[in-house]
């Protein structure tokens, strides 16, 4: 089993450096670990508005800017000049953004054109960004590959297609290439356990899992058996963030090649697991009792989100490595023991 592994160089180069948005929040801090140990120069540009500054190493320049403010971002780019910006920052909780639309077009789409517009003025060619399987909305097929139609069915999917058109749109003027990464269910934590999921409030299934197995919850609430699943209850992706970080950096090799093109793509294990599988392994993995009650269905939960990841193993020459007990095993030592 392979955890953190080298990757070939831009080129041959060493210490490419790479601005990293929100490289201080749970994906993106994993990134900056991934490419410190491939010899890449991260810069986190991060605003800590739901990051932590603990989640960045000491070694790695720390831009505490906000993408909402041109000028800041401006004089990032303009002191660090990096080769390739990598975009996670955004906010990313479904209910918020229906709750609150306005937070979510400004926050994930201003902030994302303030960025495109200083990365297209200061001459950057290569950008990825962070986009999310639940632009797929209800999809008619399952396993889901990038010919699906996008037809998300909120206000947060919806931000991030329009930065992926928007990302179009400035490729056809500016040449800016892109790729835009469709995420599954980001999972697990740091195998040394220096950084982890911290989320608050925390929405996600597999660290409430944990919280209630640590007894910080006293139960898991299930939205819903009612599904024509299995056992009733929701099928997700769940891959590992490491996994994620791998894809992240052979998305900028690919980048780098001259023949390469912009794209869209997915990133999934291609395995889904139900609710109450994740419960059962967690409970194997922990050795601790995990109790749980049955509730209504959360609304706009689609049964089953499973990734077709061929065109990610094809075109960047990726596959994911971890599985579900490594993400729960990761993600158990983080909440065991987390340091911030
Ligand atoms: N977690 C998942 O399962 C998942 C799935 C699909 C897509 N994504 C996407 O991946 C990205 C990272 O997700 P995450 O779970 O790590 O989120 P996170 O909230 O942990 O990290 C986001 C980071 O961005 C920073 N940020 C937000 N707005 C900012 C701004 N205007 N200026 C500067 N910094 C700002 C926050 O402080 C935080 O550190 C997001 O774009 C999210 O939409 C996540
Ligand atoms: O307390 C909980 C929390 C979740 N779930 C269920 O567990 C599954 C996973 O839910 P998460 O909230 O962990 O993840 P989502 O699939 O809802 O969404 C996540 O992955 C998406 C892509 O699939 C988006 O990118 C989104 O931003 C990100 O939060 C769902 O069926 C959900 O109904 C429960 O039963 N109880």
């Amino acid at each position: 089993m392979y955890f953190y592994k080298q990757q070939k160089f831009f080129q041959g180069e060493t210490k490419v450096k790479v601005l990293v948005t929100g490289g201080a929040g749970y994906i993106g801090s994993h990134f900056v670990k991934y490419l410190v140990k491939n010899n890449f120069s991260p810069v986190v540009l991060d605003s800590l508005v739901r990051g932590h500054r603990e989640a960045v190493g000491d070694s790695v320049p720390f831009e505490n800017a906000d993408l909402l403010d041109y000028d800041s971002l401006e004089k990032v780019i303009y002191k660090h000049k990096p080769e390739a910006i990598v975009h996670f920052a955004a906010f990313a909780y479904v209910g918020e953004s229906v709750e609150n639309p306005e937070l979510y077009y400004t926050n994930n789409v201003v902030g994302s054109f303030n960025l495109i517009k200083a990365a297209v003025k200061n001459n950057i060619k290569k950008f990825v960004f962070s986009s999310t399987c639940s632009i797929y909305g209800n999809p008619l097929n399952v396993p889901i590959s990038e010919s699906e139609p996008a037809k998300p069915i909120n206000p947060y999917a919806n931000t991030k297609l329009v930065i992926e058109m928007m990302l179009k749109d400035f490729e056809y003027k500016y040449g800016l290439k892109h790729v835009c990464l469709r995420y599954f269910n980001a999972a697990g934590a740091d195998p040394e356990g220096e950084i982890g999921e911290s989320h608050s409030p925390e929405t996600h299934l597999i660290p409430i899992v944990l919280e209630a197995a640590l007894g910080k919850r006293e139960k898991v609430f299930v939205f819903g058996n009612d599904y024509d699943t299995q056992d009733g209850t929701c099928i997700r992706d769940y891959i590992h963030v490491v996994d994620l970080a791998d894809a992240h950096l052979k998305a900028l090799l690919y980048l780098d090649k001259e023949n390469s093109t912009s794209e869209i793509i997915n990133l999934g294990t291609g395995a889904g697991n139900s609710v109450l599988e994740i419960i059962k392994r967690a409970e194997e993995i922990t050795g601790k009792k995990i109790n749980y009650e049955i509730t209504g269905r959360r609304p706009g939960d689609p049964a089953v989100l499973v990734a077709d990841n061929k065109k990610a193993r094809k075109l960047l020459d990726w596959k994911p490595e971890l599985k579900i007990e490594e993400i729960l095993s990761t993600a158990w030592k983080w909440h065991s023991n987390p340091r911030y």
